[in-house]
């Protein structure tokens, strides 16, 4: 092909992303409901590429290229959080005329959802059975699963500059659920109580917050959303509903640097 062939239609791909949605029922609202969960996969695989370019730039040392990764990160996520609003001017009746075609089916099962979980550091091996049926999708949180999370190249980064941190923390089984750690939490409560000696590593902690805070920001409208769509009633993917995910609130990939924060 040469570039004369080229046209908007065939370089993004129009007619195979134009002829994904298929809405089984015949209600008005479903195809908005599939289009505000394709665009949601969209934007997470863009987060997905962009936190491992962030990743191999903090484990190589290079935090300042990473910061402009990470603002992305939290500014796509951002926009997530905006289109709840979209969703919900779709009424609870709305909503009860095609839900019954969902079946078992949830945003639970979003293989692209715990995989930035896991990249950022929340590890919970147990997500990956959903995707049985879909090898790639298994493999690549598995991938996930197995290296050092975000989390864990910052600490890496923190050890660099000079921290003396335990072996534990340093060298461990990637895939375990990390657990918090003291000597972590006072190496970076020096880098907060001293910015002016530790710019880079800062700057790099507020880019993490900044995305802890974002996501927190998207669990809290998805709760409320969901409370005022369908109440209190069980999700269709087994949990209590708006009960199991107000227990997903206070969830923090970089939890060190919240606890820091009292010690200030
Ligand atoms: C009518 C709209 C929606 C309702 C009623 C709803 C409801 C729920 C419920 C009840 C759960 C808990 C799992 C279950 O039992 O099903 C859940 C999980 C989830 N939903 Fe939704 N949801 C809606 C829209 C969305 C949208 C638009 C997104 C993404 C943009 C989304 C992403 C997720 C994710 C990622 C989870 C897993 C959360 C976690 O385990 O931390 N949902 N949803
Ligand atoms: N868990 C939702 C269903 C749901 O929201 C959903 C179903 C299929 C594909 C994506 C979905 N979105 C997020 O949970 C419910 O209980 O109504």
């Amino acid at each position: 092909m040469t570039t004369s062939d080229m046209t908007y239609a065939r370089y993004l791909a129009l007619d195979d992303l134009l002829s994904a949605q298929h809405p089984v029922s015949a209600e008005h609202d479903e195809l908005l409901f599939i289009v505000i969960h394709q665009t949601k996969e969209l934007w997470l695989k863009q987060i997905v590429a962009e936190l491992h370019e962030a990743k191999a730039m903090v484990r190589a040392g290079d935090l300042v290229p990473a910061y402009k990764i990470l603002a992305r990160v939290s500014r796509i996520q951002a926009v997530m959080t905006l289109s709840w609003d979209v969703l919900a001017t779709m009424t609870p009746v709305d909503y009860t005329r095609f839900r019954g075609v969902l079946g078992t089916s949830s945003g639970f099962q979003s293989d692209q959802f715990r995989t930035v979980e896991y990249l950022l550091g929340l590890k919970d091996e147990g997500f990956v059975r959903f995707q049985e049926d879909r090898p790639h999708a298994a493999a690549a949180m598995e991938q996930a699963l197995d290296q050092p999370s975000l989390w864990d190249d910052a600490i890496a980064a923190l050890a660099a500059a000079g921290f003396d941190l335990p072996l534990g923390v340093l060298e461990r089984d990637w895939r375990q659920p990390y657990r918090p750690s003291t000597a972590v939490e006072d190496g970076w409560l020096a880098v907060y109580r001293d910015p002016d000696r530790y710019w880079p590593l800062y700057q790099l902690a507020e880019k993490l917050v900044d995305i802890d805070d974002a996501t927190a920001t998207w669990r809290h409208k998805h709760v409320t959303t969901v409370e005022r769509i369908i109440g209190f009633k069980q999700g269709t993917g087994g949990t209590a509903g708006v009960g199991y995910l107000s227990s997903t609130l206070p969830k923090r990939a970089f939890p060190e640097l919240w606890s820091l924060r009292t010690r200030l």
